[in-house]
């Protein structure tokens, strides 16, 4: 019998009213995962109520003590159905094991670990303050929850990106609805077992499925009785967001699209580079905000990095999830496969020259129903060309020689993105110096996607408003609220 997927609303596993749901298909085979219920008005409502009304419970009276105790617990539950969130992830994604046990549900128990510790140690700022009778006064302040968070998710690293919001929400004494992306709605509903299961209380998170506008991500957007926003996915929806936050002056913290550089210079070492632009190029396939699309190489090792590069793009091989062998998974859906596609073909338009990958590879069996895609490489495009110059979200980069280092650095920053940069150096200095130029969020160093979870993390220019991380997603989640005493 085929599985529903539901809503977790006030601690209940429950259906819509409508009775409208949506299939929820694997990117693997085009098989049929579940059947989704689509929240309509009535279900958005009933989980923001839920989500304020608990506010005022059990929940809002907890010490932040107790409340990292809880989330301890969140993780540790997490880590004991480790399999169960490994198969739900892959079933809605398709990436192979190797990815998802070692990067999705691993951060998504470390993101309650690392809230929940960071919590504890918030000071509080304090004044002493002089008055004219000479007795003075004292000002200090107090970090309150922002109320009830909606947290609107992307389907690219679902379990590690809902998380990412929901832990130090829930950390600050926040209650959060979630609105998972439709393409992956299975880890976030499991996630409300486990909330179940290690007693937190019900309203302290819920999750209502559905689709953007028009549907469940516009309807709590929109919700009144809303008082923040956290999201996560492309520029053009988060300002469709920023505007429906506008008319409820709500906060926001936006984590939007890239079209990261990475810079690689003459001195780097050339093994070191290969291996990290084949991940920060096709990991996920491709499918990372933070991921590399476009790629500038001093001229004097340009032949060399396309070439190894081009043989590591073709060593990758598609398969499915659970065989060792396997190296990239699908794209997430047909649909963004057609997307990913029409940037193949305007690259192929434009006159590129193909280093590696341009289409789609044979899959044996069931496999050839899913939505696989060639890695791929490309030199020779304008950087006016808009494979060069969109987000396109697939296993695909474009590669340039560069002659000087203020080349590089103009290169990389000709783009309304900010999000990520990596650079590939031997030489410290140039490290600081380059590094510091380029207008990113976060600037890699013969690295890539190298996380400490207390470091600020998000992106300038279009790539978002904000960061969080550590002491960083505090800011956002609480308001501080400030107390004089007169003595
Ligand atoms: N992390 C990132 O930077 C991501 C970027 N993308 C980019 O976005 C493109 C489209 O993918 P989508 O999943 O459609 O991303 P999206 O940005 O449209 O959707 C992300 C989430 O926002 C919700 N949403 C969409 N419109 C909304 C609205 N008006 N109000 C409230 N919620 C809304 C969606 O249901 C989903 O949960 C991809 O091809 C990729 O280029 C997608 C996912 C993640
Ligand atoms: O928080 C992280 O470590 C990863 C973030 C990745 C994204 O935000 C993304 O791919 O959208």
């Amino acid at each position: 019998m085929t599985r529903e997927t539901l809503h977790f609303i006030n601690g209940q596993f429950v259906g819509g009213q409508s009775g409208r749901l949506f299939d929820n298909r694997s990117p693997l085979d085009n098989r049929l995962v579940s059947r989704v219920h689509e929240a309509g008005r009535a279900e958005v409502d009933a989980a923001v109520r839920a989500a304020r009304a608990a506010l005022t419970g059990p929940w809002g009276r907890m010490t932040a003590d107790e409340r990292a105790q809880l989330l301890h617990a969140v993780a540790d539950e997490i880590n004991r159905r480790f399999d169960e969130f490994l198969q739900a992830e892959i079933a809605d994604t398709g990436k192979p094991v190797s990815l998802a046990s070692h990067i999705d549900i691993p951060r998504g128990a470390a993101n309650f670990k690392i809230f929940a510790d960071t919590i504890k140690g918030v000071a509080t700022e304090f004044f002493e303050t002089p008055t004219p009778d000479g007795k003075g006064a004292i000002n200090y302040a107090l970090r309150v929850p922002k109320g009830v968070v909606a947290a609107i998710c992307p389907w690219n690293l679902p379990l590690l990106l809902m998380t990412w919001k929901v832990a130090p929400a829930l950390a600050c004494g926040n209650t959060v609805v979630v609105k998972p992306s439709e393409e992956t709605p299975s880890t976030a509903t499991l996630l409300g077992e486990v909330m179940n299961a290690v007693g937190i209380p019900p309203g302290v998170y819920n999750v209502v499925h559905g689709f953007g506008p028009d549907s469940a991500g516009e309807f709590l957007t929109t919700h009144p009785d809303v008082n923040a926003i956290t999201f996560t996915g492309e520029t053009r929806t988060g300002a469709a967001i920023l505007k429906a936050a506008a008319d409820g002056i709500k906060s926001t913290s936006m984590e939007l699209g890239g079209k990261n550089a990475a810079l690689v210079f003459a001195d780097c070492d050339m093994d070191q580079a290969i291996e990290t632009t084949t991940r920060s190029a096709f990991a996920n396939c491709g499918q990372v905000c933070l991921g590399t699309e476009r790629i500038y190489v001093e001229r004097p090792i340009f032949d060399e990095f396309v070439r190894r590069l081009g043989e590591a793009a073709r060593s990758m091989k598609p398969g499915r999830p659970d065989d060792p062998a396997t190296k990239i998974g699908p794209l997430i859906s047909h649909e963004h496969r057609r997307k990913v596609l029409s940037y193949y073909e305007k690259a192929k338009a434009e006159g590129a020259t193909l280093v590696a990958g341009g289409s789609v590879p044979q899959m044996p069996g069931e496999l050839a129903e899913g939505a696989w895609i060639e890695p791929t490489v490309w030199t020779g495009l304008p950087e006016t060309s808009a494979v060069v110059r969109e987000e396109i979200f697939g296993p695909c980069c474009h590669v340039r020689p560069f002659d000087t280092e203020e080349e590089a650095i103009r290169l990389a920053n000709d783009t309304p993105y900010g999000l990520a940069a990596a650079l590939h150096t031997t030489n410290l200095a140039r490290a600081h110096r380059v590094g510091a130029q380029l207008e990113v969020g976060i600037c890699w160093i013969n690295a890539w996607f190298l996380r400490d979870l207390r470091t600020p993390f998000g992106g300038s220019k279009q790539s978002g408003i904000g960061r969080e991380g550590g002491v960083h997603s505090l800011e956002f989640y609480t308001e501080l609220r400030n107390v004089c005493i007169k003595l």
